[in-house]
């Protein structure tokens, strides 16, 4: 997947390459994954409008995936780019600003052109095309919040059909990070979250021994996620605090009795639930006054206007678990033919 395109310009979108010929394309469903990240829904995403609405230009023929590259488009709509002239020439603490600004010499300072989230629309697209391949194959991608700030849900038990309202399922859990993320935006601030993805139905040997380990390669793919500051593959970090008799998962003709590894062991999947935990920053464009610097070297007050999620881990979840097909996706093509077995099938006379 490539993508492009920026916050304000015309429009974002990708190309999607590789995508095996005669895969259905369902657009409705591509359509439904875009809503569940769409801007301007409730109270705990930015307020900017967008409908989001996709259009399929290429690779896509009588409903079917041609083989040729899938290029999608979503038109911007909704962009009121006047609110970030008293951006122009400052960076906003803890946004991109400062760094493609030193980087390129010239910014795009319209809602942070190509540095803001808007671009991750256009993943959405590309991993709801993934999503279609996986789900032929009998594997699901989900996600769920557990974390906004410091009200963590114990147990992972999300109802992932709600899927647009992806809190704990536990419903005074669920309250308090909605009340959490409330009082922060209340304060004219922002509030950091976690999202535990979760991808079901994944087939034993997906990912690479040495190079492209399937732990290796989602870790990355989640870190590109703009506010992703952590990535943890099953028990993660706790890991560390645990002995090996408690992190070791055993094993029976019942299948693994615990599930510590997260379902990856040696960079190949086992065949066990896939968990992925992504940590995402508090959004860093915040209506409280802030110290920073401008782009002639003088310290001066950011005060800023413009439409901003509270919390970006919300609406982020929904771009991990793209994320996480396209990784997917891409594993399975890859682990194609390993064995000689394979060859022999697939080019039999
Ligand atoms: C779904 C999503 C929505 C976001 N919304 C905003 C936003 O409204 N305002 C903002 O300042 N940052 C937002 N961000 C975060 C910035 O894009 C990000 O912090 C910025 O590009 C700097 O990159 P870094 O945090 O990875 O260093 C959002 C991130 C995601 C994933
Ligand atoms: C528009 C979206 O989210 C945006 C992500 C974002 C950022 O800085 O990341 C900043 C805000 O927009 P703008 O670029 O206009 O300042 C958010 O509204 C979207 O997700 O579609």
């Amino acid at each position: 997947m490539t993508t492009f395109g920026e916050s304000h310009g015309k429009a974002i979108g990708c190309v999607l390459d590789g995508v095996p010929a005669g895969l259905e394309i369902d657009e409705a469903f591509i359509q439904s994954e875009l809503d569940r990240r769409r801007p301007g829904k409730n109270a705990y995403a930015t307020a900017r409008k967008e409908p989001d609405s996709v259009e399929i230009l290429s690779g896509v023929f009588e409903g079917k995936s041609t083989g040729t590259p899938i290029a999608m488009v979503i038109f911007n709509t909704n962009q009121k780019s006047k609110d970030y002239g008293n951006i122009k020439d400052l960076f906003r603490p803890g946004h991109a600003d400062f760094t493609y600004w030193e980087k390129y010499g010239i910014r795009d300072y319209r809602g942070g052109g190509r540095s803001s989230a808007r671009e991750t629309a256009a993943r959405v697209a590309a991993g709801a095309v993934a999503k279609l391949m996986l789900r032929e194959i009998g594997m699901k991608v989900e996600s769920g919040i557990f974390k906004i700030g410091d009200v963590e849900a114990r147990k992972y038990d999300f109802d992932y059909a709600r899927n647009s309202e992806i809190f704990a399922l536990d419903s005074s859990m669920e309250q308090a990070q909605k009340d959490t993320v409330l009082r922060a935006k209340e304060a004219h601030d922002s509030i950091g979250g976690a999202a535990l993805v979760r991808a079901t139905g994944v087939p034993v040997g997906l990912g690479e021994p040495i190079y492209y380990k399937l732990d290796a390669v989602l870790a990355e793919a989640m870190m590109g996620i703009n506010a992703v500051k952590g990535v943890e593959i099953g028990e993660g970090i706790h890991s560390a605090e645990l002995l090996g008799s408690e992190n070791n998962d055993e094993m029976t003709h019942e299948g693994f009795l615990s599930h510590h590894a997260g379902g990856i062991l040696g960079g190949i999947s086992s065949g066990d639930t896939l968990d992925i935990k992504v940590y995402f920053k508090p959004t860093p464009s915040i209506f409280k006054p802030m110290q920073t610097l401008d782009i002639h070297g003088a310290e001066v007050t950011c005060e800023l206007k413009g439409r901003h999620d509270p919390c970006v881990a919300i609406r982020g979840s929904v771009v991990a678990e793209a994320m996480a097909a396209l990784v997917l996706a891409d594993m399975l093509l890859l682990n194609m033919g390993r064995k000689m077995e394979q060859v022999r099938r697939a080019y039999a006379q």
